[in-house]
């Protein structure tokens, strides 16, 4: 099945009653329209329509909506996959996807977040334990290289530069293309929430939990003290209990990281999400980041007053931040995620309160592969690793932006852990090798004659290099 780059409906028209995705797709796009909210993937144009009606002619407005699909290529659900341009991000994916009954095993949390920067950086999920890191789930890369030439490659084709992509942040050419496994969706998420109350039983819980046999879908953890966390685990149903469906995506509801914290008070509960509700779940909020950008955002008049305004987009407050905000965050704020051996999460927590003493902190359990590439396991079987991910302000009085980065970073490198680039990193060129293999990377940048057009991973993403 493939689709054309874009549909145009008119909303009015009677459906076509025999295409059952048409009808579900105008019926989607009609509450879009409807509530206003920006969607990237249609643009709604009102029009007039008359209508003749018993006391007269009246005019009803139309939408005419042209459905954009120039970022999704095809979609194949014989062999599951879909293939799509790397400007094309989480949000419209899902929009796109969910009501045809799939999804990607694993979908990163933000809207915004784009397939290219998810490939060339580095993509997690709460499925992650399940599926792997986002580039685990890619069947195949187009790219242009530093001859211009478009390059594919795969497990079969071209094997060494599928497999040097990942973590390379467009060092080895500009990804134009990818193809992403799909997998079957369904309606809702039955997500349970399990507070605990001791640190000890934080680690255990997520470490029971991502290690189960009979699986959990979906596995996370927010951490609200050193002693205090709610784990959620989740599978995907079709069925749910209409008393306990929480659509938590709309603008009105409270922001997620604060809905989960209740819990701590109420004791464990199960809530049926609905399926792209649940993957978005952070969106809103940008994690809990939204607090320190609005801190009044939450209030439940704002929200139903103001809460369709939110979130800014994080690419509008990237650019508009200013020389002095820049100094600011730096100062007070830290986003950092560190990526451990999943038996060493207890030892972690206690080395991220000792340095940050900042909450709430994310926690995302993954399988890592013992694939060639800048990031594997030190052996050759598959580990279970754990994201920790720190987004505020630290509270921990000897708090300074550098040395704390640095000494997270020497931890994370004595247990064999791995930094998210996207972040800043203090790692020196030894270092910064020592953390992320440059075998294959080395022998590709040659191969390509990379040198005269990209600049090195370590140049791009390193703080003290790029300043
Ligand atoms: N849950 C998660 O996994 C989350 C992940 N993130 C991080 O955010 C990043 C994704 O954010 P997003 O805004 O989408 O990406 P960015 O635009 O920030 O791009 C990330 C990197 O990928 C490179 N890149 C992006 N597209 C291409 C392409 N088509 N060809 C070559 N290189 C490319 C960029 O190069 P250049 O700078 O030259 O454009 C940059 O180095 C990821 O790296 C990820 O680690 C953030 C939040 C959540
Ligand atoms: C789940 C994973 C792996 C990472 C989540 C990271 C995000 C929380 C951050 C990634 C980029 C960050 C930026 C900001 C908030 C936190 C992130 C979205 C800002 C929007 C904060 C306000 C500043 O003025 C601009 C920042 C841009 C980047």
């Amino acid at each position: 099945m493939s689709f054309r780059n874009s549909i145009v409906f008119k909303l009015n028209s009677a459906p076509k009653q025999h295409d059952k995705k048409v009808q579900h797709v105008q019926k989607q796009v009609r509450q879009w329209a409807d509530s206003g909210q920006e969607n990237p993937m249609c643009t709604a144009r009102p029009g007039w329509m008359n209508v003749s009606f018993r006391r007269g002619l009246y005019k009803k407005k139309m939408w005419n909506i042209e459905v954009n699909l120039i970022d999704i290529l095809e979609v194949n659900t014989e062999k599951s996959y879909v293939r799509v341009e790397p400007l094309a991000n989480m949000g419209q994916i899902t929009r796109f996807l969910n009501p045809l009954g799939w999804t990607l095993p694993v979908l990163p949390e933000l809207d915004d977040l784009t397939v290219g920067g998810l490939i060339m950086g580095v993509g997690i999920e709460t499925s992650s334990h399940k599926f792997g890191l986002f580039q685990n789930i890619c069947l195949s890369f187009e790219l242009v290289v530093a001859d211009g030439s478009v390059v594919r490659c795969s497990k079969t084709e071209n094997p060494d530069l599928f497999y040097a992509v990942p973590w390379s942040y467009g060092t080895l050419g500009f990804l134009v293309s990818a193809e992403i496994t799909i997998i079957p969706a369904k309606k809702f998420v039955k997500l349970q929430y399990s507070p605990v109350y001791t640190a000890e039983d934080i680690s255990r819980k997520m470490e029971e939990e991502t290690m189960k046999k009979s699986g959990n879908e979906f596995v996370e953890g927010l951490v609200y003290a050193k002693d205090k966390a709610v784990i959620m685990t989740a599978n995907m149903t079709d069925e749910a209990e209409p008393e306990k469906i929480n659509s938590i995506g709309y603008f009105w509801k409270p922001w997620f990281f604060s809905h989960v914290e209740k819990f701590l008070k109420t004791g464990p509960a199960v809530e049926y999400i609905p399926l792209r509700h649940y993957y978005h779940r952070h969106s809103r909020s940008i994690f809990w980041q939204i607090r320190d950008i609005i801190p009044f955002g939450n209030h439940p008049l704002f929200r139903y007053l103001f809460g369709w305004s939110v979130p800014p987009k994080i690419s509008l407050l990237k650019i508009t931040q200013g020389e002095t905000v820049k100094i600011l965050y730096e100062k007070y704020q830290i986003i950092q995620d560190m990526l451990v051996p999943l038996d060493k999460l207890s030892e972690s927590l206690g080395v991220f309160h000792d340095e940050l003493k900042m909450y709430p902190l994310w926690l995302c359990p993954f399988i890592l592969h013992p694939n060639p590439g800048m990031v594997h396991t030190s052996g050759d079987k598959a580990e279970m690793y754990m994201d920790i991910g720190a987004y505020g302000r630290p509270e921990e009085p000897g708090y300074e932006f550098r040395r704390t980065t640095r000494k997270l970073e020497k931890y994370v490198r004595s247990v064999k852990g791995f930094q998210m680039l996207y972040a800043d990193t203090f790692l020196t060129y030894d270092e910064f090798h020592e953390m992320f293999d440059h075998t294959l990377y080395d022998k590709m940048r040659k191969k390509l004659n990379c040198s005269k057009a990209f600049p090195e991973v370590y140049g791009k993403v390193n703080r003290k290099v790029r300043d």
